[in-house]
């Protein structure tokens, strides 16, 4: 081994067998080496920008993180990352053609390291690595990872909030009104005579009808704080943050009348010729003591007593 220049190609050979970027600039930030890599990416070869200034090659650079990072390099011998999350494809790097075509870059992690090189001023390095296929997979989980959750609290059939999202928002709500000083209210909704509904139309058509049902509370209960879920079979309950009893008590009325408006044929006989629902009404005031449970079971008492006073109706029950 003799010459730098016999030193340096040999280098360049053992840089081109690298799958990553490799850019040496000099101290005067003109490219010294410009690997196999590289030249594939940018349509341009060794010999083509050799000596020439990073920012000639690459205009773009001017002024962004890339550019900064060589100078601390060079000039203050320090290393630099730049973060693949805010710098995604600093250098115009294309996998193909194609993708040149489209505008398509290759995702970057990039990382420049100061040389120390003897007898001469200090060089840099470039190393770019294509991290195009992870962002791609992270990409993925991230959107498989939202579907999944979306699955965990929404109910099978109906799509509204299942009864593990109704379990976590009634805590989280009750902390917060608790906190907050406001009053929290809390409906069951329970479908009337619906065993005699599915035993006399199946249990196909039952689906149907708490499809309706649901979709038709989810309507009602429209503000972002509202929270309409499927409790139980044909049991549903909605959580009414900064709603005092009164303003409960017309929502329930409201709801109760609007699934008689569903005007879903229910077998005569059962209280009537359509569909109605039982609705418990338990509000915690802003300066009660009851917990998330006695808010729950309240509301369930008041259902039973709506139950046992002939269906289709309101009934509420104070808290302690
Ligand atoms: N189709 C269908 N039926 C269900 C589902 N979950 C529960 N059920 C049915 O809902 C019915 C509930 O019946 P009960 O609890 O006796 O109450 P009910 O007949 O509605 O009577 P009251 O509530 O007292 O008015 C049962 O027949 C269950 O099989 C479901 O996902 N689909």
């Amino acid at each position: 081994m003799g010459t730098d220049s016999e030193r340096l190609m040999l280098l360049q050979q053992v840089l081109g067998g690298l799958n990553v970027g490799a850019i040496v600039l000099d101290a005067e930030r003109r490219i010294v080496l410009w690997n196999h890599w590289m030249a594939r990416r940018t349509g341009r070869s060794a010999d083509s920008v050799a000596g020439s200034d990073l920012l000639a090659v690459f205009p773009e650079l001017r002024g962004q993180r890339a550019e900064a990072a060589v100078t601390q390099a060079l000039h203050n011998n320090f290393p630099s990352l730049l973060s693949q999350s805010l710098n995604k494809a600093p250098f115009p790097l294309y996998a193909s053609a194609a993708a040149a075509a489209r505008g398509e870059r290759v995702q970057q992690a990039v990382e420049v390291t100061p040389i120390a090189v003897t007898g001469a001023a200090r060089h840099c390095l470039i190393q770019i690595n294509d991290v195009s296929l992870a962002v791609g997979r992270e990409r993925l989980l991230r959107e498989q990872t939202m579907v999944l959750r979306s699955q965990t609290f929404a109910d099978g059939l109906t799509g509204i909030a299942n009864r593990r999202h109704f379990d976590m928002a009634i805590e989280k709500e009750h902390r917060r009104a608790r906190r907050g000083g406001v009053p929290l209210s809390l409906l069951m909704i329970d479908i009337d005579n619906f065993k005699a509904y599915n035993d006399h139309y199946g249990h196909p058509q039952g689906d149907q009808c708490l499809i309706r049902v649901a979709a038709a509370l989810a309507a009602m209960l429209k503000r972002p704080c509202d929270l309409v879920a499927r409790y139980g079979g044909e049991e549903f309950a909605a959580i009414l943050p900064d709603t005092d009893s009164e303003q409960a008590w017309q929502m329930a009325e409201a709801i109760r009348l609007r699934t008689i408006e569903l005007a879903i044929p229910h077998l005569p006989g059962a209280d009537g010729q359509l569909v109605t629902v039982s609705l418990g009404i338990a509000t915690r005031h802003a300066d009660g003591s009851a917990d998330a449970a006695g808010l729950i079971s309240a509301a369930d008492r008041a259902l039973y007593q709506a139950k046992r006073d002939g269906r289709n109706r309101v009934a509420a029950q104070a808290l302690a």
